[in-house]
């Protein structure tokens, strides 16, 4: 069984990679980084390291990668897998969508089996939004044909990979625990299902609680970290102030998860417990400027801090956490992350109410938006002093 795996990154080999691999699959990587591909072609092997006491390692073995700038390669790798996923970003989806429709194409001309692509991001609805990047690829003939027999069930992943500094390229140190959830109602019956999955027939609960209550915290945790100066995840959340407010936007977004999906009040306080254990992990170095990364993207309308914010608003919250976690991504000025430097600019050029407007697309009439402004003014006069 062949597994073409779209971005050899840190989830790539980290954690999608080796379930793939270790569940029988040979893993083909696609990525644009030559020297990663050809290293990867070169050994076949790389090893996987946890980060806990113990240092266990796993040798991810019968792995290959093609290059993803080389289209034709892709379209093969795609028409000849068994099971296609991704690890490379959301906002990147739209560039590999053109060599998975070419390859679906070939696909159907070859009368190949049922296939299920599967976007690995974090995001709400990444596999689907892939789906409309492919499908904006093929003519409506073709996307009649190819939604026969390919699906594209959305899915939530979770192991925290940071920034590699090895000596060894290819080697990945992750934490231990990983979650890969599928949404199984959007899959072709009689699926094979993939050893280390959890599969679930309403996969919005758990992408919904994941990215508020890991990737919100874990973003508050960086912008305020960034902007007391601190260079790590580790190092910020030793700081109780900044621990504490982290806890807080967790709890903020977790009275809305209860409200909306009735979770259990104490198994959910348990798993922002376990959250907060895994931020601290002393065997990390889990840069601020990593998990602050693409702040437009996290800003945005469905994303970890307006979602649940707006959420909670109709619900009748007030939340102010999130406002505040907002008011600090605005701050987050960090000099080679395009989208922070986007931000800065438009904070010049538009000032702040209009910036937050069309990051956030909340109006300067609604009252989030003043607890935004007073935030972030509050933030501003707070790093002066
Ligand atoms: N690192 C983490 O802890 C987690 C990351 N994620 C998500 O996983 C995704 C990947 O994140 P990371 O692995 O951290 O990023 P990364 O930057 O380590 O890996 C992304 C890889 O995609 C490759 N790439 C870029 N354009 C490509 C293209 N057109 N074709 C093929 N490959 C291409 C890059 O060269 C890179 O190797 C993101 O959506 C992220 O939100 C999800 C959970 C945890
Ligand atoms: O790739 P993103 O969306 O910027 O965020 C990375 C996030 O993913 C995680 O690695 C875990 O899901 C967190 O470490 C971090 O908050």
């Amino acid at each position: 069984m062949k597994a073409l795996h779209f971005g050899a990154g840190n989830i790539g080999r980290g954690f999608i990679g080796l379930v793939l691999s270790q569940a029988g699959y040979e893993v083909i990587f696609s990525d644009v980084n030559d020297s990663l591909v050809e290293l990867l072609q070169k050994r076949q092997t790389y090893k996987v390291s946890l980060a806990d006491a113990d240092h266990a390692s796993f040798n991810v073995t019968n792995v290959t990668a093609i290059n993803g700038k080389n289209g034709n390669d892709v379209a093969e790798a795609v028409a000849q897998a068994d099971l296609i996923t991704t690890a490379v970003g959301v906002n990147i989806l739209q560039h590999i969508a053109g060599g998975i429709a070419k390859g679906l194409e070939l696909r159907l001309e070859r009368g190949a089996a049922p296939l299920h692509i599967i976007a690995c991001e974090n995001a709400i609805g990444g596999s689907t939004q892939l789906k409309d990047h492919v499908f904006s690829h093929l003519s409506e003939e073709l996307q009649a044909k190819v939604s026969r027999n390919v699906a594209f069930p959305d899915a939530a992943v979770d192991r925290i990979v940071p920034i590699q500094n090895n000596e060894d390229p290819l080697e990945v140190i992750v934490e231990p625990f990983y979650e890969w959830v599928i949404d199984e109602s959007q899959m072709i019956p009689g699926f094979q299902r993939i050893e280390g999955v959890h599969y679930v027939n309403k996969l919005e609960p758990y992408i919904e609680r994941k990215l508020f209550t890991v990737n919100t915290g874990h973003c508050v945790a960086a912008y305020l970290g960034y902007l007391q100066g601190f260079n790590t995840i580790q190092e910020a959340m030793a700081n109780k102030e900044i621990a504490d407010l982290v806890q807080q936007v967790m709890e903020e977004t977790g009275a809305v998860l209860l409200r909306k999906y009735g979770f259990d009040a104490a198994e959910h306080t348990n798993y922002i417990h376990k959250i907060l254990n895994r931020f601290i992990n002393p065997y990390l170095t889990d840069e601020v400027t990593r998990v602050g990364r693409s702040p437009i993207r996290k800003l945005s309308s469905n994303d970890r801090l307006v979602r649940p914010a707006l959420q909670a608003y109709e619900l009748g919250m007030t939340p102010k956490h999130l406002a505040m976690a907002m008011a600090a991504a605005l701050r987050f000025d960090v000099a080679d992350d395009p989208e922070a430097l986007q931000i800065q600019t438009d904070l010049h050029d538009l000032g702040l109410a209009q910036t937050i407007t069309k990051y956030t697309t909340i109006r300067e009439d609604h009252p989030i938006h003043a607890e935004i402004v007073n935030h972030y003014e509050r933030l501003k006069k707070a790093v002066q002093s």
